[in-house]
């Protein structure tokens, strides 16, 4: 028996997607992991699930790493959602929730094979117990070479400010640092004007993507409070452009393009549980 999947991507950034909520998946970390592998898998940058809330109405949308581990927040893939929900729904407002809290999220334009979106992502959380970090601490500057800055989109970012995305080499070390009891995405940025910048992103569990959306929140909310960006920013990625604007109500919103690849089915019985 095989289960349908839908292949999406944000700016490259891509998903495999699995619809739960008629009946539960036979899902375990090692299987998710199985599958994201782009050697032996279908291949993904996150597993992305839909689920049923108990007497709730829409989804519970949950987000595995390629090694298995869970994100409570992953920007692109709440892009493609939202272009999925909308789909299904007619409607080009959407919510759904998340382990890192309920998104609202707005379709702008829809196509053939995807839609410009933006997401309400949120309000960042700055504190050092909510990235977390594994002591008090301010988080604008840590104490790491390149001080970076951190906070929580729902999951845990650092943000460099670098003069030569280079120092992105640093990624894989930084993202097990003893400082990040969860470990951590780490942003290298260069800010290139007032409202723009080029980021690259080492992420938690995945290593570099050619997009990353909580990413991008992350940068443009550190960059503000660091007072070397301004509360809205186009964002520069590998895989494209996206626009993040930190609101005066403390929003988060991130507007970009989300995209069908392709529709196929899997027989989850040929990967390991
Ligand atoms: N690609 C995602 C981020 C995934 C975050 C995940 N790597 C984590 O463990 O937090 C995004 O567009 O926001």
């Amino acid at each position: 028996m095989t289960t349908p999947f839908l292949k999406m991507h944000g700016l490259g950034n891509d998903f495999i997607i699995m619809d739960e909520r008629a009946a539960p998946l036979d899902l375990t970390p090692q299987r998710i992991a199985a599958l994201a592998d782009r050697r032996r898998g279908i291949g993904c940058d996150q597993f992305v699930t839909l689920s049923r809330i108990a007497d709730r109405d829409g989804a519970f949308v949950r987000f595995f790493n390629p090694d298995g581990s869970e994100a409570g927040a992953c920007g692109n893939a709440s892009r493609c959602v939202a272009d999925l929900l909308a789909r299904e729904t007619g409607q080009n407002d959407v919510t759904f929730t998340t382990s890192g809290g309920v998104l609202h999220a707005q379709v702008l334009e829809q196509h053939v094979n995807g839609a410009i979106v933006t997401v309400d992502m949120g309000e960042p959380r700055l504190g050092w117990s909510s990235v977390p970090l594994a002591r008090e601490m301010d988080t604008l500057e840590l104490p790491l070479e390149g001080c970076p800055a951190a906070l929580s989109m729902g999951n845990p970012h650092a943000t460099f400010f670098v003069k030569d995305l280079a120092e992105a080499r640093r990624g894989e070390a930084l993202e097990v640092d003893p400082l990040f009891p969860e470990r951590a995405n780490i942003g290298f940025a260069r800010i290139d004007a007032p409202d723009r910048m080029r980021l690259r992103v080492w992420e938690r569990g995945a290593g570099f993507t050619l997009a990353c959306g909580s990413g991008a929140c992350a940068a443009v909310v550190n960059a503000a409070r660091r007072g070397v960006g301004d509360r809205r920013m186009t964002v520069e990625v590998d895989g494209g452009e996206m626009i993040i604007d930190w609101g005066e109500d403390d929003h988060v919103r991130m507007t970009g393009p989300a995209r069908i690849a392709f529709r196929g089915s899997v027989d989850l019985d040929a990967y390991p549980r």
